[in-house]
């Protein structure tokens, strides 16, 4: 089955986070927050910014290439956050959950928040926002651009 699209705009984007950040400020105190880049460095930005917290650590894990879901390799380990204690750990997204499963082996003690989650991960993150089903494939705001479409009458046409 072709996967659908969901497309999440820079304001959906920022309404998301602040929502999550909502949840969040009831959750803590925090120490600091550790990003999971790439994904998450601007859903921890704009968390970091309601919660007034300036301590921001980063966790770089690669695991997907394009839409295709390689081997995760940790590119750069969190420094500052000990075992993640009193710590909130943010991701864009949270898919099939390896990502998370990773960060959670270097910071178990870590709080784990996405802005999305599909049904597999779900049971890896303790907070998130909107789900989607597990067939939908998240485009994100800094993946796309806006395009020229054909009228409807006209693609219809060519068919
Ligand atoms: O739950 P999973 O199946 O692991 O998928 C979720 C992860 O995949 C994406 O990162 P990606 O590997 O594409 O790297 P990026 O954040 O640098 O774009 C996304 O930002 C999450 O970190
Ligand atoms: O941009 C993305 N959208 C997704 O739905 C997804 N799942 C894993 N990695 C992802 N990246
Ligand atoms: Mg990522």
């Amino acid at each position: 089955m072709a996967p659908r699209y969901y497309t999440v705009s820079w304001d959906q984007l920022h309404r998301d986070s602040k929502a999550l950040a909502w949840r969040l400020v009831e959750k803590g105190p925090w120490k600091g927050i550790v990003a999971i880049t790439r994904g998450g460095l601007i859903p921890a930005a704009i968390v970091a910014r309601e919660l007034d917290c300036r301590l921001i650590e980063s966790v770089s894990v690669i695991t997907y290439d394009e839409e295709v879901r390689g081997e995760p390799q940790v590119a750069k380990p969190p420094v500052a956050a000990g075992d993640g204690d009193g710590w909130l750990v943010l991701d864009d997204l949270v898919d099939t959950g390896t990502t998370l499963k990773v960060v959670r082996g270097l910071l178990p003690k870590a709080h784990f928040a996405t802005v999305y989650a599909k049904p597999a991960g779900n049971p890896l993150v303790d907070t998130y926002i909107t789900e989607v089903s597990q067939d939908t494939w998240i485009l994100f705001p800094w993946d796309t651009e806006p395009q020229f479409i054909a009228p409807i009458a006209r693609s219809a046409a060519s068919k």
